[in-house]
């Protein structure tokens, strides 16, 4: 999937330039941040909708709306996919899944992975202050 989504991110990117006209891309781009901001919130809601009424084709096809309009919002920040891939990756050596850290500092598992024995310490980032795990 990782595959698909680099793909349609250099596509993104490469649309952004294009007349607002006949692209949609270029058109979300020239409308700014908040645009795409409205525009993924939409797809995410619909996505929500969807599944909530069991539609697994219109969630299918939903998804793939909101995917495309997170690429945009994306390039429009300056994150690359292979930023959130690597957030990811740290977060399943942490946790053992691709979780989100919890807020408070946790006790991490007392037999980490070999990966993490083998990297420095995780620092949990609490608001913008990270805080040295000791
Ligand atoms: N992957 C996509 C893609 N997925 C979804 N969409 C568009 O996103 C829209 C989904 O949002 P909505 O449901 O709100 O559709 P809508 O109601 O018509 O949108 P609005 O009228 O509300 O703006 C669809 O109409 C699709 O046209 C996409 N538009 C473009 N791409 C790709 O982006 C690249 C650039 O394409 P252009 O933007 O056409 O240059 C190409 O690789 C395309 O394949």
């Amino acid at each position: 999937m990782s595959d698909s989504l680099e793909r349609l991110y250099l596509a993104v990117l490469a649309a952004r330039d294009l007349d607002p006209a006949t692209s949609r891309t270029a058109r979300l781009f020239q409308r700014g941040p908040s645009k795409m901001a409205k525009k993924l919130a939409e797809e995410a809601i619909e996505v929500v909708i969807d599944a909530v009424n069991g539609d697994t084709d219109a969630v299918i096809r939903e998804s793939a709306d909101l995917l495309y309009n997170l690429t945009v919002l994306w390039a429009s920040a300056g994150v690359r996919p292979e930023d959130v891939w690597r957030e990811m990756t740290r977060r399943e050596d942490m946790l053992g899944i691709a979780e989100k850290l919890p807020k408070s500092p946790m006790k991490l598992p007392k037999v980490a992975s070999p990966r993490v024995a083998a990297r420095r310490p995780i620092v949990a980032l609490e608001g913008r202050a990270a805080r040295k795990r000791h």
